[in-house]
Order: structure tokens, then C-alpha cells, then sequence
């Protein structure tokens, strides 16, 4: 199959892209990120695309969380354990309080572009281009650091090798093992309510394990994980470059990630991002904001997703607390009517954004679970299958979101902002919101006689 050249994408209008000032430089990295090997194998695609399958047919859960934005320097041993833990151990409270199993897609090794709402950034009277993620730009507010470098796209790709390289590491090499429970419980967790719940469970399943070992029961499902890498598919040098021919289907891959979604401000229709992700083989998904029509949505899963295959397209639905119980309904009732095979997983976190006094972007996380839990209602009501949570979090202890267990407040924020975009949910923050959605979750699992 022949993939639209670049600029023939570009000639489709492509929004949300860095203006490079040296278009020769572009094309010399964007031949050298052609022949870098490829970061995902085809294979494990399509095995993310079949677990995809079981969320879209009520079978399992999606969980997908990450940074809002991954930075360079961020990129070390530390920090990626760290976001792996506490997916690993959100992943493990689902799994146990809702006995269904939970589908791991990290927001990592390669979520480095960001979609602004505005081009440009005005500080203390200083106008400059807008932070677009360490992609295009660098973070510092100043005119040298503002100016797009193509040359970030090959700092990216050898970043998101590396954390991948370590992710695997860890998924497989015993530090994902059930075994491993407790320790993925450390210090600061432990002594908090939220922590202590989760030591509780973790020794349930300790008991549990130690009863399957001695009664010859040990899969290797209890020793390594099934973690995924997924990013917004933003910046169009780079995913058409790691756009790859399959040798075994002979089909089109975007070989950045296992899945890739399309973001809320260039999901249009006929544009270049609808355009590149309907070629590839890729399991997909789209924001949707609180304007889309039912008309979009179908129109944008017939363009998706042809052949209307499960396990291809997820809707991710980011509304705000707020719209959530108003705009998803007839959302939901119109796509299922027209008989559109979609995974519905809600982001509660890009709805409910708002910018405190202080100046600091924050979301409060009783909005978050307001969203969530609005999520949950309308599917339940509906009859359809609340299939997963995409959030931004990290495994640190940051002061970015307000509210939780903790009650942190707007005055608290400045102590630890460490986002170089949106607020994440912290470490404590990240697993209340686990058990919380354990709880609904369990109830739509296991419905009252
Ligand atoms: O992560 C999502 C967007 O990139 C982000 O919310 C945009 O933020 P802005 O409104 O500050 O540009
Ligand atoms: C840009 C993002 O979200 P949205 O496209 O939903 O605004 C994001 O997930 O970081
Ligand atoms: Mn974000």
C-alpha cells in the first residue's frame, strides 16, 4: 500500500505543527530517522490490538497513563521506574478489586509533542513561540531555546529507545513479578490511608500466591507484564518516518509505539492526522471534546476504521466533569446505534483543567472523579462497557493537581510543580483514583442479583 508522501499530508492541512526554519535540516534528520531501526515490533502491535478487542467487547480494561509531556532530561532510571510502579500498581488494584483483567499502555517512551492552545507565550511583557514539547523546542523562556530544532526529533527517538529498552527490562526481567507487590509500595505510600489499603490487599495477594505455589499453580502470567508504549502521533516528520512497511503482512506500521492517538485540536476529518493513522495497521485512538457530534464520531470511524474491526479504535472522551453527564449519552447512543466497534475510555483529566491564582495550571481531583464517575453512570445506563482511564500522572510526589487524600490546596502547588505542560496526579493521588475506579468497576463486573 502506498503511503501519502509528506507533503502530501501537509497539503491536507496539518495543524499543530513547528514552523522549522531550515527545511534542508528537516529533511536530512528525517532521512536519518528513516533508516533508524524500528522502536515496536509489528507483532506486538496487533497483539495490543487483540487485547484492545477484548476492551471494546466488554472483556477487559484499559489502563494508559503517563506524563503529559516527557522531557529529555527526565528521561533516566528513576523516573521511569517511578511511572511504571505506580502503573503497576494501579494496574494490580484493578485487576484484584474488579477481577477483570487490565490492558497496560504506558504514556511513555515518546510522548515528547505538545498541541498548544496558543501559538505564542507572554511573560512579564516578553512575547515568545510557545513550549511544544522537547520535540520541537526547549522549555526555557527565552528566544534561543524557543526556535524549533529538528534535530530534538533524533534526541527523541534515541530517549523513547531507551526508556523503552528499560521498560522491557523491567516488565520481564522480575520487577514486574506479583512477588514484587509489596515493594512497589515505598515509604511515603505506605505511611498515607491510601497506602496502607494497598499493603492490605498486597498481602491478600500474597496469601493468595503462596496458596497457588504450593499447589503446583505458578504461570508465568505471575512473573512478567504485558506494558505497552503509546503518544500522541503529533508531529508528522516524525511518525511518517517511523512509518514502516511489515515484512510479514506487507502492511503499514507507525513503528514509534504500540498505539498512538490522534489528539482533541487535529482529529479533523479530511486533515493530515486523520490522514497518516487510516493508513497504518496500528491499534488507534481520538480524543473527542465536549463539541463533537455524533456525526464526527461515526464520520471519523468510518475514515478510522473501515472495516469496522474491535481492538482498532478507542474514543477517548475528555468532556469535563461538567459536560460529561449532558454530551457523552447521546454520543454513546448514537455511535453504538450506528453500530460502530469502539472502545470507550475516558481521559478525565484535559476537561478539567483550570489555571489557579498562583498561575499554576492545576485540576482539582474531585473533578477528576466527578468526570470518572459520570463516565461510569452513563455507560452503565446505556448498557455499554466503560472500557478505561487514560490519565496524566506521574510516580513522584509532586504538587500539580489540588484536592485528594491528602487535601492539597492552591497554596501547596508551588512546593513541588515539576509538569512542563498540564498537572499530573501524584503518587497517593494516582492510587486513590485506582481504588476508586476498582469500586465502580466491580459494581458494572458484577452486577446485584
Ligand atoms: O496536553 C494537552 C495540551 O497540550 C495542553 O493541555 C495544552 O495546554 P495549553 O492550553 O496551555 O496550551
Ligand atoms: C493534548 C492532550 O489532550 P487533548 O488532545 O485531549 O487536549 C493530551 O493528552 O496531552
Ligand atoms: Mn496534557
Amino acid at each position: 500500500m502506498e503511503l501519502p508522501s509528506l507533503r502530501d499530508l501537509y497539503d491536507l492541512g496539518a495543524a499543530q505543527q513547528p514552523t522549522w526554519p531550515d527545511a534542508s535540516e528537516v529533511d536530512r534528520v528525517v532521512d536519518r530517522l528513516r533508516r533508524n531501526p524500528p522502536l515496536v515490533f509489528a507483532g506486538e502491535c496487533d497483539d495490543l490490538k487483540a487485547k484492545l478487542a477484548a476492551v471494546t467487547r466488554g472483556e477487559a480494561f484499559l489502563l494508559q497513563g503517563g506524563d503529559c509531556a516527557e522531557t529529555l532530561e527526565g528521561a533516566t532510571a528513576d523516573n521511569v521506574r517511578a511511572k511504571l510502579r505506580v502503573l503497576l500498581q494501579m494496574a494490580v488494584v484493578l485487576t484484584y478489586a474488579a477481577s477483570v483483567p487490565v490492558v497496560k499502555v504506558g504514556r511513555l517512551a515518546g510522548q515528547y509533542a505538545k498541541p498548544r492552545s496558543s501559538d505564542m507565550e507572554t511573560r512579564e511583557g516578553v512575547t515568545l513561540p510557545a513550549y511544544r514539547g522537547d520535540a520541537v523546542n526547549g522549555y526555557d523562556f527565552t528566544t534561543e531555546s524557543r526556535v524549533p530544532d529538528p534535530q530534538r526529533l533524533l534526541d527523541v527517538y534515541n530517549s523513547s529507545a531507551a526508556t523503552l529498552n528499560l521498560v522491557r527490562a523491567f516488565v520481564t526481567g522480575g520487577y514486574a513479578d506479583l512477588r514484587q507487590v509489596h515493594t512497589w509500595n515505598t515509604d511515603f505510600v505506605r505511611s498515607s490511608p491510601v497506602g496502607k489499603r494497598y499493603e492490605r490487599m498486597a498481602g491478600d495477594i500474597d496469601r493468595a500466591l503462596t496458596f497457588m505455589k504450593a499447589i503446583g499453580a505458578d504461570p508465568e502470567e505471575f512473573h512478567r507484564v504485558d506494558f505497552h508504549s503509546s503518544h500522541e502521533a503529533l508531529v508528522l516528520e516524525y511518525e511518517h518516518a517511523l512509518t514502516r512497511i511489515d515484512s510479514r503482512t506487507e502492511l503499514p506500521y507507525d513503528v514509534s509505539a504500540h498505539f498512538l492517538w490522534i489528539g482533541e485540536r487535529t482529529r479533523q476529518l479530511g486533515g493530515a492526522h486523520v490522514e497518516l493513522m487510516s493508513r497504518i495497521q496500528n491499534p488507534i485512538g481520538v480524543k473527542l471534546g465536549p463539541t463533537t457530534t455524533p456525526d464526527d464520531a461515526i464520520a471519523l470511524a468510518q475514515r478510522l476504521n473501515p472495516l469496522n474491526e474491535p481492538g482498532r479504535l478507542t474514543f477517548i472522551t475528555r468532556m469535563g466533569a461538567g459536560r460529561i453527564r449532558t454530551v457523552l449519552p447521546e454520543l454513546v447512543e448514537k455511535v453504538t446505534a450506528a453500530g460502530v466497534q469502539v472502545a470507550w475510555v475516558c481521559d478525565p483529566m484535559h476537561g478539567n483543567t483550570f489555571e489557579a491564582s498562583s498561575g499554576y495550571k492545576t485540576r482539582r481531583f474531585e473533578d477528576v472523579m466527578e468526570e470518572v464517575q459520570g463516565f461510569f453512570d452513563v455507560h452503565r445506563e446505556l448498557g455499554t462497557w466503560p472500557g478505561g482511564l487514560h490519565v496524566e500522572l506521574t510516580g513522584d510526589n509532586v504538587t500539580e493537581c489540588v484536592g485528594g487524600g491528602e487535601s492539597l490546596l492552591e497554596e501547596d502547588l508551588s512546593h513541588r510543580y515539576e509538569s512542563v505542560c498540564d498537572p499530573r496526579l501524584n503518587r497517593v493521588q494516582s492510587l486513590e483514583l485506582a481504588f476508586l475506579v476498582a469500586d465502580m468497576l466491580s459494581q458494572v463486573a458484577e452486577p446485584e442479583l
